[in-house]
């Protein structure tokens, strides 16, 4: 599986340009406070368009300007953990994580929901709402529905942030087995320099530029 990425998207006062090719399991891309990171998460997973360029991944082509090629988000097969979780608040944690499940075809299904409640330590939960749910338990739920999905790639943006270092902890060892147990490639947002060299040696800097 590899991203093969080049996303120009001008945003605000801001111009985002993005080269990237890398077969790596796991990428980070980091780089300062709106250079454009969420903004090239949210082109890949087709909620936003870029103004150039071509997102392939794995070999599939997504977007690309020059062929008018524009999958809609639900053809993607991306599972998107956004910063703020967005986890449904009237639902329980089981049926958050079944919708999830169901929008993927029976057949598509690589993953039960019993061996996500397993692999991300959620089992407990699963009775519980998501206003009762601390952080780091938000966002194992988050990554839980996004699996769910049955995507062929993942897209993680700072799934630490705001989390204490013990919940960090937690998130980050989810993020570790679903590297080395599942073999998901995923593209992972981080500001901080020790938690990514903790997952990986890819890393992609986004530069700001105006
Ligand atoms: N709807 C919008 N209208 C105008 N400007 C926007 C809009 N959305 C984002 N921007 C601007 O685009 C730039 C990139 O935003 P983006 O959220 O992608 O950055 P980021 O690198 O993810 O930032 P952070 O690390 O703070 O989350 C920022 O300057 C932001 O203010």
């Amino acid at each position: 599986m590899s991203f093969d990425l080049r996303i120009k998207k001008r945003i605000g006062e801001r111009s985002i340009d993005l080269t990237m090719s890398d077969s790596a399991g796991l990428v980070a891309l980091t780089g300062p406070s709106g250079a454009g990171k969420t903004t090239v998460l949210n082109c890949i997973a087709g909620l936003m368009v870029p103004d150039d360029g071509h997102i392939a991944i794995g070999g599939r082509t997504l977007f690309d300007r020059a062929s008018h090629t524009n999958l809609p988000p639900e053809a993607r097969s991306c599972g998107y953990v956004f910063q703020d979780s967005r986890l449904f608040p009237h639902l329980t944690v089981v049926r958050n994580l079944a919708y999830g499940e169901a929008l993927a075809s029976s057949e598509d299904r690589w993953i039960d929901l019993m061996e996500v409640a397993c692999l991300l330590e959620i089992a407990d939960l699963l009775d519980r709402h998501p206003a009762s749910l601390s952080g780091g338990e938000t966002r194992r739920v988050a990554i839980g529905r996004a699996l769910l999905a049955a995507p062929r790639f993942l897209l993680l943006d700072e799934p630490l942030a705001s989390l204490d270092p013990a919940r960090g902890e937690q998130v980050l060892q989810c993020v570790e087995r679903i590297r080395d147990e599942l073999g998901l490639p995923m593209l992972y947002v981080s500001h901080d320099a020790a938690e990514v060299a903790r997952l990986t040696d890819r890393v992609v800097e986004l530069p700001l530029a105006r």
